[in-house]
């Protein structure tokens, strides 16, 4: 059996929540483990797109247990350590960093699934936890959850060193807030670090006049996004020498690609041996 399949085993309960329909219908939960120590899951953002879909994994989950299911408007206190032993916050990006500097501050594990990340945001995460409550706390921070999406970032690492050009194309629902989407936005990053590492110098481009159209700048590397009714959550990496070009693209065609990552990092971080910030499902893989 492949390595993900094996996290899909352990939440093959999916497929049954799925086909029988169960969205939100607490009685049709699956069996939990008979006196195993199950981990205890608060959700923010619960009754999001993304929040929503946690809530239901959780349940599903033969490991978990839902604690509270909060969203906007709620009292993030009402959150403790007796309470919850691993947050899952999936909100906007406007509020998250509030939302996780407090519950630190409260002594609880985050599972950060929200976008719109920055190096400033990331050192205050950084020096909020340094003076935690509790010893050894962790807050983890996916831009994405899919498996897909986390090998074509890998794989586009990978290949940087190997091409002249490089260039990230997001194509999300219309309904996403932010551009250029977390994903996007940390496989450039990834890109231009393996690209350095390399000794690689700019990409060619000999554009003289940009009303936009050649997108972001992300450490030097394009990103562009496009917004279309019908799409959910897609990334294309393009590498280009002379004469040839690899694409690397990853497609998540429904939400629930992202929930195995979700529950993976939510059974990682319960461990307790992630202290401090860790940024990429790639650290839970054994890439
Ligand atoms: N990491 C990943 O794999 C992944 C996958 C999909 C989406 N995302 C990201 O997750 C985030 C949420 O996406 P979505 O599609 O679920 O958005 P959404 O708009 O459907 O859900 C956001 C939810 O957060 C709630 N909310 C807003 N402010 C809040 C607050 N202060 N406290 C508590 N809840 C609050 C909203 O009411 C809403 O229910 C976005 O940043 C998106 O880019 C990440
Ligand atoms: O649907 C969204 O919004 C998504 N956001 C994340 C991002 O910005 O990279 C992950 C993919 C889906």
């Amino acid at each position: 059996m492949h390595k993900w399949n094996t996290l899909w085993t352990r939440t093959r309960d999916f497929e049954h929540m799925r086909t029988a329909n169960v969205r939100h219908a607490q009685h049709a939960r699956p069996r939990k483990h008979q006196g195993a120590a199950m981990i205890k899951v608060s959700v923010v953002g619960a009754k999001g797109r993304m929040g929503s879909h946690v809530v239901d994994a959780v349940n599903a989950a033969a490991d978990t247990e839902l604690a509270l299911a909060l969203d906007a408007g709620d009292d993030l206190a009402a959150i403790t350590p007796e309470n919850t032993d691993v947050v899952v916050e999936f909100t906007v990006p406007s509020v998250s960093l509030g939302n996780v500097l407090a519950l630190v501050k409260q002594g609880v594990d985050v599972v950060v699934g929200t976008t719109g990340w920055t190096e400033e945001k990331l050192d205050q995460v950084r020096a909020t936890l340094a003076a935690a409550p509790r010893e050894g706390q962790s807050v983890f921070i996916a831009p994405n959850f899919a498996i897909s999406a986390v090998l074509a970032d890998h794989f586009a690492k990978v290949a940087a060193p190997y091409f002249e050009s490089a260039e990230v194309i997001e194509l999300h629902h219309p309904t996403k807030v932010d551009a250029p989407s977390g994903t996007a936005f940390h496989t450039a990053q990834g890109i231009a670090e393996a690209r350095k590492a390399a000794g690689l110098g700019p990409v060619p481009d000999a554009t003289e006049t940009d009303g936009g159209s050649r997108g972001q700048v992300v450490d030097g590397i394009h990103v562009h996004a496009v917004r279309l009714r019908g799409l959910n959550a897609h990334e294309e990496v393009l590498f280009g020498n002379s004469g040839e070009q690899l694409t690397i693209r990853a497609d998540s065609f429904d939400r629930i690609s992202f929930m195995p990552g979700v529950l993976l990092a939510v059974r990682k971080v319960s461990t307790g041996t992630y202290p401090g910030l860790t940024v990429g499902l790639d650290h839970f893989l054994d890439l």
